[in-house]
This record gives structure tokens, C-alpha cells and sequence, in this order.
């Protein structure tokens, strides 16, 4: 499988204060890959670090040390041309996709100025290219909409359209940040299909940002990996349904036991374990010890002193615990 993406042993700290003396480390060693025709779901409460390690494999962020590389080439010593020629082969779809949008272009234009940039088209290619894509994402018919602005959709219609203007560069890969969030829930099952089809139907690895865990298990259900992130460390990381069904971690267990449940039967009778602290961890460079330690039922005095490596536990299964297994 040909890698699109390493990060290796990535660290994110950010400094505040007088002299920026005042720090907190976000991201910590983290080691993650994407191939063609992956699907990879980070997954994870708010502050854990998501947004930051998402932006950081897209290029939006630097990490403090460590690499990045892209198509096996560090993006950090490579010159602006050919960073700029791999650009468009890794996208970004952001969060809230009103404020990611040109509100005064067309949807015609929003498709096809970039369409014009990447592919180098014009004319009857470039509006047939621009209706193609604007099908290939749901927006049917087209032609409907080329008049029509992004104010005119709803929240997944603009969702949609956002990940209609990431395909212009034909990417390998797209990361997209908490693509759901902002969209009625009614709509959100229809954009995870979405990116389903896209990473099927084309072979587009896909990455997404969500603390929905139900929308992680339907990702993920056919294939795919899910990563959980707690304190800015990887805690646990393998083939998604296995950690859904299986999960090691007992951060992972509480995350996946508090997500809402439909049947109000199950809801009604589900004993939820108490967690000692929900505070999220701020960790600093001097900060010890497995970063769930604070909040652990099950914790050791090892625990608090010793970061916990990320080990395998079964093929394609990693887990990041001191009492996993006692
Ligand atoms: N530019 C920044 N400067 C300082 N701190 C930051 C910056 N960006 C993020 N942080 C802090 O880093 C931590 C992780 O943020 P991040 O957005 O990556 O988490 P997240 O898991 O994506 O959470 P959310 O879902 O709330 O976005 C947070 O505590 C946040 O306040």
C-alpha cells in the first residue's frame, strides 16, 4: 500500500504568557499513517487534540518536532513548488462549511475557479467538469444550482458542496474536521455516506475528526481504522468495529458506553461507570505518567509515574495501558 501520509513521533506544544514561558503540551508522540484507500476515524472528547493533529497532517499547523511526511517526502524540507505540487493531493474540509465558503460566488463559481486553477480547463470542459462534480457529490441536478449561492443550501448541502470543491484537485486524501457537527442530524448519516462512497467508488483514503461515536461505527463498519485520542496521546488504535466491540482502553469503554443511545429501553437501564475527574489533562513537558491517570478507576501508582507505551494486543490492535489485561 502506497503511504500518503507519516507522522512520526509528532509533538505539538503551545506557548502563552510573558516570555511564552507558560506552555501545555497538546500532542505527544504521535506515530499514525495513511495509505491509499484508507479510512481512518480520530475519535476523542473536546481539547483532546484532534483539530490540532488533523491540521498538523494537513499541513495547517507545524508541529513542534517530529515529521510529516507526504508521498514518503518530509514536508518541512521540501521547497514551496513541490510542496505546492502535493498540496492539492491532500484536502481539508473544515468544520463549519458556511464560513469556508465564498459567500458572494455562485456555486458554479465556487466549483469551477478552482477546477479552472488545478486542472487547467476552460470552456466546455470546464462546465462540464463543474456539473460532473457537483453530481458526483449529490447536488443533482446540477445545473439547478450553478446560479444558485451557498446561503441557498442547508448545512449538509454546503457540507456537500464544501467536499465538492476539495475533489478539484483530485486529491488522495481528504481530512475532513468535525464534518457533521454544524449540519441537522437528520442530514449527518447522508455525509458519512458520502465520504463512504467517495473512499469506495474512488478510492479516496478519507480521514474524519468526529466524537460521534455512532458515526464512527458507521464509517468504519465495512472497514477502516479508528484512533483514540486522550490528553494528546494515542490510547488505543486499531480496525474500527474491534475497538467499538472490544474496546481496551477504559477511556475508550466510557467513551463508548456515554454515547447516545436510540432505544430508550437500553438508554433507561444502562449503568454508565463514573469516571474520578472529567477534567480534561493538561500536560506540560514535565508532566508524568499515562495522561488518563486522573480520571482512571482502575489506575496504578505506575500509572501516574510511567507513560503507558502503545502496545499490540491482537493483530491490528494497539492499546496504550498499564493495567490492560490485569
Ligand atoms: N493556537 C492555539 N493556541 C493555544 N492553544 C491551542 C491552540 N489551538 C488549540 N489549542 C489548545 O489545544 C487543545 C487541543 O485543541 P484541539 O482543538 O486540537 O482539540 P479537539 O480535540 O479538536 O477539541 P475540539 O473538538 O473542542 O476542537 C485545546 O485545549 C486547545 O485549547
Amino acid at each position: 500500500m502506497s503511504k500518503i501520509i507519516e507522522i512520526k513521533d509528532v509533538s505539538k506544544v503551545f506557548s502563552r504568557g510573558f516570555f511564552k514561558k507558560k506552555h501545555r503540551v497538546v500532542l505527544e508522540d504521535i506515530n499514525l499513517e495513511i495509505s491509499k484507500g484508507d479510512r481512518l476515524v480520530i475519535v476523542g472528547e473536546s481539547g483532546m487534540g484532534k483539530t490540532t493533529l488533523a491540521r498538523i497532517m494537513a499541513d495547517l499547523e507545524k508541529p513542534s518536532s517530529g515529521e510529516v511526511l507526504w508521498f514518503g517526502e518530509d514536508i518541512h524540507k521540501i521547497d514551496k513548488r513541490r510542496r505546492k505540487e502535493l498540496r492539492g493531493k491532500v484536502q481539508y474540509v473544515h468544520q463549519d462549511p458556511y464560513a469556508s465558503l465564498h459567500p458572494a460566488k455562485t456555486i458554479y463559481k465556487v466549483i469551477a475557479d478552482p477546477l479552472a486553477n488545478a486542472q487547467r480547463v476552460n470552456g466546455k470542459t470546464l462546465y462540464q467538469r463543474t456539473k460532473d462534480l457537483l453530481e458526483k457529490i449529490g447536488l443533482v441536478p446540477a445545473e439547478y444550482f450553478f446560479n444558485k449561492y451557498p446561503h441557498h443550501l442547508s448545512g449538509g448541502g454546503r457540507q456537500r458542496l464544501a467536499i465538492a470543491r476539495a475533489l478539484t484537485t483530485d486529491p488522495e486524501v481528504i481530512i475532513a474536521d468535525e464534518p457533521i457537527s454544524m449540519i441537522d442530524m437528520s442530514l449527518r448519516a447522508a455525509i458519512i455516506k458520502l465520504f463512504k462512497d467517495l473512499n469506495d467508488l474512488y478510492g479516496i483514503a478519507v480521514v474524519l475528526v468526529l466524537h460521534d461515536i455512532g458515526a464512527a461505527k458507521y464509517f468504519t463498519f465495512e472497514k477502516g481504522e479508528i484512533v483514540v485520542l486522550y490528553g494528546g496521546k494515542i490510547v488505543e488504535k486499531g480496525r474500527g468495529i474491534r475497538i467499538l466491540e472490544n474496546p481496551a482502553h477504559p477511556y475508550t469503554r466510557v467513551l463508548i458506553n456515554s454515547s447516545p443511545i436510540a432505544d430508550p429501553e437500553l438508554a433507561r437501564n444502562r449503568v454508565l461507570e463514573q469516571l474520578r475527574s472529567y477534567d480534561v489533562p493538561i500536560r506540560t513537558k514535565e508532566s508524568k505518567g499515562c495522561p488518563f491517570a486522573h480520571a482512571c478507576n482502575y489506575y496504578t501508582e505506575k500509572c501516574k509515574e510511567e507513560v503507558p507505551p502503545l502496545v499490540t494486543i491482537e493483530e491490528g490492535h494497539q492499546v496504550a495501558c498499564h493495567v490492560f489485561g490485569k
